[in-house]
């Protein structure tokens, strides 16, 4: 492997073992602060406000990533977590509530049972390293990227990183493809892009 790809893939292994430190040194407030933006840029956390109207992505945290759950429980609206349709291709995403019967998907992922498909328009992304470019690195799928794009080519969407502050890179290593984050939301709060 030359190029971009093993640029990429000896980022990967630094950066999950900064995640890996800093998730078992805990999350702290991390989910709420989370939340609070979702209130603040969504409008309101109450049934009937207009945060409701809106679809939100979250993720079923694997591995050492920061748990987003708290936020996604809180979330007035629609709730909906990723699914893999195959390999290059954008995912998917499927309606969960908490304590939503769940099965094992592709790559170890928790996925919903059963439940309505949704777009989403609101994104909590999972990650593991961000820049203040708002650049990410994830587990190399491409997913989130090809996600991303085709949801930006429909309608306006947000994209929240979410992670732990120790995940910052100087410079995420960047190809044609990757799609930046709007947000970046750590357990010390919103990240300045
Ligand atoms: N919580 C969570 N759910 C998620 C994602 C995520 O990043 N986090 N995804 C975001 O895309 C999708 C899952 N994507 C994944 C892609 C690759 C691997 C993985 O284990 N990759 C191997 C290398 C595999 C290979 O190259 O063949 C590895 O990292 O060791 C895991 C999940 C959908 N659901
Ligand atoms: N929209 C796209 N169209 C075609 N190829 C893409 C697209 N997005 C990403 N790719 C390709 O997918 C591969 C993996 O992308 P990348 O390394 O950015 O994944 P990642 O962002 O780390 O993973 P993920 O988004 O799944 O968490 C790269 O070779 C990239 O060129």
């Amino acid at each position: 492997m030359t190029g971009p790809a093993a640029v990429k893939a000896a980022a990967r292994a630094a950066a999950a073992a900064a995640r890996k430190a800093a998730h078992a040194a805990g999350q702290g407030r991390a989910a709420e602060l989370l939340a609070d933006l979702l209130a603040r840029e969504l409008g309101g956390r109450q049934p009937g406000t207009a945060a409701s109207g809106r679809v939100l992505a979250g993720y079923m945290p694997m591995r050492t990533e920061i748990d987003p759950l708290p936020a996604m429980a809180a979330h007035p609206g629609p709730v909906c977590v990723p699914v893999i349709d195959g390999r290059g291709r954008p995912l998917r995403f499927r309606q969960w509530t908490p304590g939503a019967a769940m099965v094992e998907g592709a790559f170890g992922a928790q996925i919903p049972a059963e439940g309505a498909w949704l777009e989403p328009d609101v994104l909590i992304v999972p990650l593991l390293a961000f820049d203040a470019r708002g650049f990410r690195l994830g587990y190399g799928g491409g997913f989130y990227d090809r996600t991303l794009e085709a949801l930006r080519a429909r309608h306006p969407v947000l994209a929240i990183g979410f992670a732990f502050a120790a995940q910052e890179l100087p410079q995420v290593p960047l190809e044609p493809t990757d799609q930046p984050l709007d947000r970046i939301v750590t357990e010390k709060g919103l990240f300045p892009l």
